[in-house]
């Protein structure tokens, strides 16, 4: 369960996150939509221990992230691109990621495969593409097995098919029981994929609820977004 209590966050004169609580629950995937700039990746640093709120707190099963024992094995994250360095071929950096949490080499191949780059594996991460990165990202979040996945834009600049894989993947992982949260501008393409729903318009959160009440009398999620965001959902 990740939850966020009462989180603010103030930059200079500015705040750029304003109360906001919600909860991301096991065996769902919450999509945590809003416009470019509403403060998505802002909360999601948060959690993630990469930033400080000014107030509140946000919990990885009841705990900050720094005071967990085993992040690793608590949360996996994918943020922007793959997280791997450039030179570095796609099986080397999942390896390397492998030893840093005292895991063997059969899951690191484990892993290529289940995310199907496992013809790939001995390339350099600078030839894969974006879809190719994203799913490195994946196998190294996933490597330790977290109860917790948290992705900022997962499916941005993908083309169709890597779209698709990717809401496939995130319903298997929601079945398998964990906590998928993930960030996007994007609803047309998320509303298949999400069962929870929290949209996050200028530093605060507008709507939270299952996919079906956040769409409430809307046609579609897309048009609940726009009516919740105003033209801001348009950018
Ligand atoms: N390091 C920073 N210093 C100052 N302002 C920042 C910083 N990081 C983010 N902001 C501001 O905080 C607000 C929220 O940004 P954030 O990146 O969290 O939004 P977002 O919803 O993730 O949007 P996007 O999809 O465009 O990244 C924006 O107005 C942004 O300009």
């Amino acid at each position: 369960m990740l939850t966020f209590e009462h989180v603010n966050k103030r930059r200079g004169a500015r705040d750029i996150l304003t109360d906001i609580t919600f909860h991301a629950r096991p065996g769902r995937v919450t999509g945590f939509l809003g416009p470019n700039g509403a403060g998505k990746s802002s909360t999601l640093r948060i959690l993630l221990g990469l930033d400080r709120p000014t107030s509140g707190q946000a919990l990885v099963d009841g705990q900050r992230f720094a005071s967990l024992r085993d992040p690793l094995r608590s949360i996996g994250a994918v943020l922007d691109g793959s997280g791997a360095h450039r030179s570095r071929t796609g099986r080397a950096h999942l390896r390397w990621v492998a030893r840093s949490a005292g895991i063997g080499n059969a899951r690191v191949e484990e892993f290529l495969e289940l995310v199907g780059i496992a013809d790939a594996g001995n390339k350099r991460v600078s030839t894969y593409s974006l879809g190719m990165g994203r799913r490195l990202g994946l196998a190294a979040a996933l490597l330790a097995d977290p109860g917790a996945l948290v992705l900022d834009e997962p499916v941005n600049g993908l083309d169709p098919e890597g779209i698709r894989w990717i809401r496939l993947f995130l319903r298997e992982q929601a079945q398998a029981g964990r906590t998928v949260l993930l960030s996007s501008h994007l609803m047309g393409e998320l509303a298949e994929t999400v069962d929870d729903v929290v949209v996050i318009v200028g530093g605060r959160i507008v709507a939270d609820g299952t996919l079906a009440e956040v769409t409430g009398n809307h046609k579609n999620l897309e048009d609940a977004f726009f009516a919740l965001t105003g033209d801001r959902g348009a950018r």
